[in-house]
């Protein structure tokens, strides 16, 4: 991927070769995922396991959703965060709108969705959609078991039950010549993300504190793993939780998916044992996961947040800079 100069934005290809757990080219693998996540928060994972026609297929199908009459979209609602319709409004940017689908590996999940959107129903909607987001669950686990398996931690320590929820995001083009914001800056409140865009580029990401640069030419079967808070969290510090950001220029609509890992009700954020030590002492407190993603979305004044909140809600003192 091409980026500005210096910064070498981690690309990382995971060829099924690779993939054997306990394998050399496996640890090499683990290696190089771990250092992306503890210097950038984030790397592009290149990886086929998700075609790209049941990707374009669904990008395709997410220009019909968001031509759905307004009354029906707006019957997407939910009390949780990231879960409903958004639709253009200054609190996040006038050029974007938003379909979240709670537990989307889950076919009556993506299908209840589908009959509000349509009501006579939509089985290539659903077929594509429980799809993309089941393979996009199962990517995310991968890529965890990277991370434990890169600590020397046990199956265990990153063990949790969540659900996989996935927002489907339409950025339209800003006037002519102009560069607009289209998501906020923020670090993502779910543990882990993975997100993928129509090659249209607009996600920015901050770097050595203040600098931001824009993952263009992003291949077209690549995905962006983003660390969360939570996932910080649970690594004692180690991992980076990413500001990132949705910048938007040209004359093309861009439409994103993102896939978030959601913790069930009651789940705790707790470092494991292994990863305090006297070097490391115990940055966070256990937490509540429900708890924290309450707290982040409580006061809507507090949504751009580059990771204060984390701190403010988990970390012993002194905290711990993002
Ligand atoms: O649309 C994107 O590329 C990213 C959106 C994002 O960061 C988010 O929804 O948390
Ligand atoms: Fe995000």
């Amino acid at each position: 991927m091409s980026l500005d100069a210096k910064i070498e934005f981690p690309v990382i290809e995971f060829r099924s070769s690779d993939l054997e757990r306990g394998t050399n080219g496996w640890h090499q693998l683990c290696k190089k995922v771990r250092e992306a996540c503890e210097t950038f928060g984030c790397f592009e994972v290149v990886n086929d396991t998700i075609s790209t026609e049941v990707r374009e297929e669904m990008f395709r199908l997410m220009k019909e959703l968001v031509e759905v009459p307004v009354e029906r979209k707006q019957k997407n609602t939910s009390p949780l965060p990231y879960r409903g319709w958004i639709g253009p409004c200054a609190q996040v940017s006038l050029l974007y709108e938003g379909f979240g689908i709670g537990d989307v590996s889950n076919f009556d999940s993506v299908k209840d969705f589908a009959q509000l959107m349509w009501p006579e129903g939509h089985p290539r909607f659903c077929d594509t959609a429980h799809t993309m987001g089941t393979q996009l669950e199962v990517l995310n686990k991968l890529i965890w078991l990277m991370l434990i398996d890169s600590y020397g931690l046990e199956d265990e320590s990153l063990k949790m039950n969540y659900t996989t929820l996935m927002r489907m995001m339409k950025y339209m083009p800003p006037p002519p010549g102009e560069y607009e914001i289209g998501f906020f800056a923020h670090t993502d409140k779910p543990v882990s993300t993975l997100i993928c865009e129509n090659q249209i580029s607009g996600l920015e990401i901050e770097v050595n504190g203040g600098q931001w640069i824009r993952l263009s030419n992003l291949s077209p079967s690549s995905f962006v793993f983003v660390v969360g808070d939570p996932l910080k969290a649970w690594s004692n510090g180690r991992l980076k939780a990413v500001n990132h950001k949705v910048m938007i220029r040209g004359d093309k609509d861009r439409f994103s998916i993102a896939a978030f890992v959601i913790p069930n009700k009651g789940t705790v954020i707790k470092t494991p044992k292994e990863l305090i030590d006297e070097q490391h002492p115990r940055v966070f407190k256990d937490f509540d996961f429900m708890e924290f993603f309450s707290f982040a979305f409580s006061d809507p004044e507090r949504r751009s947040d580059s990771g204060q909140l984390l701190n403010e809600f988990a970390a012993l003192s002194p905290p711990v800079s993002n």
